[in-house]
């Protein structure tokens, strides 16, 4: 077997049409929907993501800004930026880059966003609400896995799902969104035994672990759907996920490649979550 190869470009493309027509109609109702980047420090990696994020704000129509700092800015000194972001009538999204400077307390930072701005859906009460099942904002990259699971038509209802990675931006979230639609679902981490065992079992396999090759084609069942949500950077300067894809590809019924996978899905449904941000101040 050979494994469809999930694209993850043509879907975020499409996803991304849909907020510009939402935006066109917000627009014509007097809101133009904003989003705030803020960035800390000068991680290459980082500066990308963060242009890829306010490009495709503005090809949607949104309106963005980006807010870059020193690796020297102290936290109450950011605490102050997202209060005044919070109280911005012209931004509906605020993001904060992660990862911050050690000396920046991250959990205090993402609990000083305004839930109803908490675009990536980090803060406890986001958390909390997705984890009762009234969620208010889906963390980005577990939502776009589920748009792409959905585009693929893979049953989710009744199926095995193992997620490799616990963290809680990618892992916990995905497993709750899996859940919540049928699965059942096993969060595995690093430190599991024999991770092949559970891997094999599952109809769904989503890898998080920032482990480049983690899995391979044999701890694969075949068919299985396979996405990757690993982001490595080689020596070459290269872009590779978790899994081993040239052994994955040749048991997997679906795969999701790095790049043009679910980084480029993780952008459209940041798109989605400001709109829909934006449009909540109209309906009330
Ligand atoms: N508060 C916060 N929210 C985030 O959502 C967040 C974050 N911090 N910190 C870093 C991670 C990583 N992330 C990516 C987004 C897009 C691509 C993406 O577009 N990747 C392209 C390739 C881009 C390239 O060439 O480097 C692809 O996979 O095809 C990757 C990674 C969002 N993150
Ligand atoms: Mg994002």
């Amino acid at each position: 077997m050979t494994a469809r190869i999930i694209d993850g470009v043509a879907l975020a493309e499409k996803i991304k049409e849909e907020v510009s027509v939402r935006t066109a109609k917000l627009i014509q109702q007097g809101i133009k929907p904003g989003l705030a980047v803020i960035l800390v420090g000068a991680d290459p990696a980082s500066q990308v993501y963060v242009r890829n994020k306010a490009a495709a704000c503005q090809k949607a129509g949104l309106h963005s800004i980006v807010e870059q700092y020193g690796e020297g800015l102290s936290e109450a000194d950011l605490l102050a930026r997202i209060d005044a972001l919070n109280n911005d009538p012209a931004i509906h999204g605020i993001l904060v880059q992660m990862p911050l400077p050690k000396h920046i307390n991250a959990h205090r930072v993402i609990e000083a966003i305004a839930a109803r701005k908490d675009v990536d859906g980090f803060h406890v009460s986001n958390a909390g609400l997705l984890m009762t099942g009234a969620p208010l904002f889906i963390p980005c990259t577990p939502y776009g896995v589920m748009k792409m699971l959905e585009s693929e038509q893979v049953v989710i209802r009744g199926a095995v799902a193992v997620v490799v990675g616990a963290s809680n931006t990618v892992g916990k979230p995905m497993a709750l969104l899996l859940q919540a639609a049928g699965a059942t679902v096993t969060i595995c981490n690093s430190k599991t035994r024999d991770l092949g065992w559970h891997t094999r079992h599952a109809d769904i396999v989503v890898i998080a672990t920032g482990r480049p090759s983690m899995i391979t084609g044999d701890m694969i069942k075949s068919g299985a759907v396979v996405i990757d949500v690993g982001i490595n950077r080689g020596a070459d300067g290269k872009l590779c996920g978790d899994a081993d894809f040239q052994s994955v590809q040749q048991v997997a019924g679906a795969l999701s490649p790095v790049p043009g996978g679910v980084g480029p899905m993780t952008i459209a449904m940041l798109l989605v979550n400001t709109i829909e941000a934006a449009e909540r101040t109209l309906a009330k």
